[in-house]
């Protein structure tokens, strides 16, 4: 996806590309044996069906006529029997592909979500989540019934129209030809209401991907919605959105409702030519009445498939853009990947090395211009500096979560770009401003810092932290269910469950990026005992606005401009009365104003 809002429509009208349909039978391949065995069962309970027509011109033309009641019974028997192995069959080949669809789904899926989750924050910072999740749900849905019932249903439907035809002319060459002269009709038909249909589909698709993706923005801009009283600019804009939806909803319908009533006025017209030539032109009496009856059957059923298959071409154009979209997802680089050489971290001793590094998260501002400064095992440096600066981009390019476009960074002078991502991720403790809290107990959120925690390393932790007070206080104590995003906890509780997360984790490497900003200054007191316990025996990054935090570390850097401005310990950079000073009185007049 290229970059993208919800005002803009997606590219759906591609030129129709083998190509993608190739690839997709990947997921098919393995399912190949249980589609043929469901094409077998569905051809010959559909050949059984159209002998049924053949029977009922023999009983009106033998035996009614002739009074053969055992003939007659003989002939429902048939009939019954017909209309049993249809069923059966038709039931197990119903079973077959919706196990087999089901697999594609989730095969798909899982190829699509391992992706994703691999993929670099840039692609999720510049896209909408909503249209992510569209593709990864309503679009993988879609692609899935068209690999397994589509391809399924193609097959059948030409087996259908030819046994149709076969049994036409087996009935009567010429009224099967008074069928077939409707054909040329039908197609002019179905060829330019398939593509009206086709097109108002994509726009129906395009419409609610956009809902979507401005729906998912909002529930999770929900407060700031309400705390600038945004509702009604917000409303007028879904309002607009969903208007859209209901108007390419509405003309979709419009034309498919076109489809059947157009159908039945050939299939009519034809019928009505069945009875014109078998009884008048053909000559009176040349053409049986069962013969009539059965060609006219079979013509009823000769459109089914014909309208079948146009649903199905339908199906696929929408289907195959589906799945470029999904493939384009697939194929979307992981621009931050393991080099094909990289070799796994060693345990990390904790020195932290930028050698010349420049970077840049796109063509329009460097931010980073030639940085380069080296921590030693188990130091604390404090990064401070204006808003947007680039500290929280020198913290994430140590764990990589961005390439550098010039210089190193290096762990224990090892280029952390020759090491696995995951060897090195793994010892890295990371603790953001916004603590994200998952679905579950307090414990399952601790315990996401080390899966095998016992409960007493998690009240460990807690403690040192300060949370097990909070924690305990709770009716349900560390059993007690956090909803979706920590909805029933405060900002601090947060924040406090995400130090014992991390604490947990042991890391080697320990990044602060305004972790403490939404802890009461009791609390955060409190903790520092807990936060020097952390601090000790490791190398730890901190970016802190609120710089009483930080007085202590062992170092501290001023960042701005695109570089390091001052570096040295407070007292260091107090005494020199530069960049630092300024900032620290500035902040402490505030705080003396303020009180
Ligand atoms: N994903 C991104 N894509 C493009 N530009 C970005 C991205 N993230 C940050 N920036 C830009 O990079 C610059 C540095 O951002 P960064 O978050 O590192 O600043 P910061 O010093 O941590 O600021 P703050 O103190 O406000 O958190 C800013 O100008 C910001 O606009």
């Amino acid at each position: 996806m290229a970059k993208n809002t919800y005002k803009q429509d997606e590219a759906l009208e591609e030129p129709f590309d083998i190509k993608h349909l190739l690839r997709a039978s990947s997921y098919i391949k393995k399912y190949m044996k249980r589609m043929i065995l469901a094409i077998v069962l569905s051809g010959i309970g559909g050949a059984f069906g159209y002998i049924a027509p053949m029977i009922i011109q023999r009983a009106l033309d033998i035996a009614i006529p002739d009074k053969n009641m055992q003939l007659l019974f003989t002939l429902v028997g048939v009939l019954i029997g017909i209309y049993v192995v249809s069923v059966v069959f038709t039931t197990i080949r119903s079973r077959i592909m919706v196990d087999v669809s089901q697999n594609i789904i989730y095969d798909i899926r899982k190829d699509l979500f391992e992706h994703l989750q691999e993929l670099p924050f840039q692609y999720y910072d510049d896209r909408p989540h909503g249209k992510i999740l569209i593709r990864v749900v309503n679009y993988v849905n879609s692609v899935s019934d068209m690999l397994s019932n589509g391809l399924i249903n193609i097959v059948l439907e030409c087996f259908n129209l030819l046994f149709i035809v076969i049994f036409m002319f087996m009935v009567d060459v010429q009224m099967a030809l008074v069928v077939l002269c409707g054909v040329p009709v039908l197609a002019v038909f179905m060829f330019w209401i398939k593509n009206k249909q086709r097109k108002a589909w994509q726009a129906v698709s395009n419409k609610n991907s956009n809902l979507n993706a401005y729906l998912q923005e909002n529930i999770v801009g929900a407060r700031i919605t309400q705390i600038f009283a945004r509702e009604d600019e917000n409303a007028e804009i879904f309002d607009e959105l969903s208007k859209d939806c209901r108007r390419t909803w509405n003309t979709a319908v419009r034309y498919s409702n076109l489809v059947w009533p157009g159908i039945d006025s050939i299939s009519v017209c034809v019928r009505a030519a069945i009875f014109l030539f078998g009884l008048v032109i053909f000559g009176q009496g040349n053409k049986s009445l069962g013969t009539i009856v059965a060609i006219s059957s079979y013509a009823s059923y000769f459109w089914q498939p014909i309208m079948n298959l146009g649903n199905i071409f339908n199906n696929f154009i929408n289907n195959i853009a589906y799945l470029e979209r999904i493939f384009e997802t697939i194929d979307e680089p992981v621009t931050v990947k393991d080099a094909e050489d990289a070799v796994p971290m060693p345990k990390i001793r904790g020195k932290v090395t930028f050698d010349h590094v420049q970077f840049a998260y796109d063509d329009t501002k460097t931010i980073l211009k030639d940085v380069s400064f080296t921590v030693n095992p188990g130091e604390s440096v404090a990064l401070v500096g204006p808003t947007g600066a680039g500290k929280s981009t020198i913290v994430n390019l140590i764990s990589r979560f961005y390439n550098v476009n010039g210089g190193r960074v290096l762990i224990d002078d090892q280029d952390i770009s020759r090491v696995t991502i995951h060897s090195l991720r793994s010892q890295m403790g990371i603790m953001m401003q916004d603590s994200f809290i998952f679905s579950g107990t307090i414990e399952d959120n601790i315990r996401y810092g080390k899966l095998d925690a016992t409960r007493e390393e998690i009240v460990k932790a807690s403690k040192i932290v300060c949370a097990d007070e909070f924690i305990t206080k709770m009716k349900d104590g560390y059993d007690t269910e956090v909803r979706e995003r920590g909805s029933m906890l405060s900002q601090g509780q947060k924040q406090l469950i995400s130090f014992a997360r991390t604490l947990l984790s042991d890391p080697a490497v320990l990044i602060l990026d305004e972790a403490t900003s939404s802890i009461d200054v009791q609390t955060e007191k409190a903790l520092q005992t807990g936060l020097n316990a952390m601090l000790e025996g490791r190398t730890s990054f901190i970016i802190a606005h609120r710089l009483s935090t930080i007085r202590n570390c062992d170092k501290i850097m001023y960042i701005d401009a695109g570089g390091i401005m001052e570096t040295g310990t407070h007292e260091e950079l107090m005494a020199k009365k530069g960049y630092y000073y300024r900032l620290y009185t500035a902040q402490l007049d505030d705080i003396q104003t303020a009180g």
